[in-house]
């Protein structure tokens, strides 16, 4: 069996006593596109964060290429591409500068890393902006230029959170196809959005988190996504409520 390119086994985690994840069990493997979705507040972030090592769940086990995304090795990182909450960009250094940037810390040896920046400028459509400084940037282009510095390097695992929250409908074609692409070539591919017809044209696999639980899988090319998305929200609300219901009754029966 393949290593997973991206997983988490059980994990669960608080914010003072508040409850963001909760006994999450996901796994991408490589050449697949596994979008999780969710309400705001569902859980989505904390789980990528959990996965990009920002944070340490409190119980359950995450792991990137099999291995303890706290304690990633040179090599293995240099396989590893994300951009969770803010694009990881110098504001200061020009778009060609940020991209020659991520190439070189990425692994990638001088001569190859300008090159693979000017085809990246040209694959996101960055090119009247190349000399810009990425400070100057519309929110659109910085997310590009985000997206760029972490799939540069073509990584056996990647993680996007809201990869196309910012984008033109031209900048969403560019990296859905950019996205399809890397996972085409085998690398796991991990998307937290909001957009359900978004991640049905993108996804193997729709993963449905709600209140930090998986509450069921929608079928990517399946119709009344929206509808089906609610029916499942609904329905895992109306169990928590009835699991509230029995706990505070349990007492009671046995007094
Ligand atoms: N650093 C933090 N401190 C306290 N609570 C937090 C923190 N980060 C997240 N939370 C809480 O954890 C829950 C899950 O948040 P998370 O950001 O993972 O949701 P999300 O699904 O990504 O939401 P959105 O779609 O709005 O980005 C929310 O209730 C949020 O308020």
């Amino acid at each position: 069996m393949t290593v997973p390119a991206l997983m988490l086994d059980g994990v669960s985690h608080t914010f003072g006593g508040r409850p963001a994840l909760d006994r999450l069990t996901l796994i991408v493997r490589p050449g697949r596109v596994v979008a999780l979705i969710g309400l705001n507040g569902a859980g989505k972030t904390t789980a990528l964060r959990a996965l990009a090592g920002r944070l340490r769940p409190g119980h359950g086990t995450a792991r990137v290429l099999g291995h303890d995304p706290v304690h990633l090795s040179g090599s293995l990182a240099a396989r590893f591409g994300h951009v969770v909450d803010a694009p990881l960009v110098y504001p200061e250094l020009s778009v060609t500068e940020n991209l020659r940037c991520a190439a070189r810390l990425h692994g990638l040896a001088r001569p190859a890393a300008a090159a693979t920046a000017d085809a990246t400028v040209d694959g996101l459509g960055l090119d009247p902006w190349r000399h810009a400084r990425a400070a100057t940037l519309s929110a659109g282009n910085r997310q590009r230029l985000g997206i760029g510095c972490a799939t540069l390097h073509r990584p056996g695992a990647l993680m996007l959170d809201e990869p196309t929250s910012a984008l033109d409908p031209q900048g969403v074609v560019l990296v859905r196809a950019l996205v399809r692409g890397l996972a085409d070539d085998g690398a796991g591919v991990l998307v937290s959005s909001h957009h359900l017809d978004e991640v049905a044209r993108i996804a193997d696999e729709i993963v449905v988190l709600h209140a930090g639980r998986d509450v069921g899988r929608l079928e990517p090319g399946g119709t009344d996504l929206e509808q089906r998305f609610f029916a499942m929200v609904l329905d895992a609300d109306a169990d928590a409520d009835a699991e509230r219901v029995e706990r505070i009754a349990e007492p009671r029966s046995h007094s």
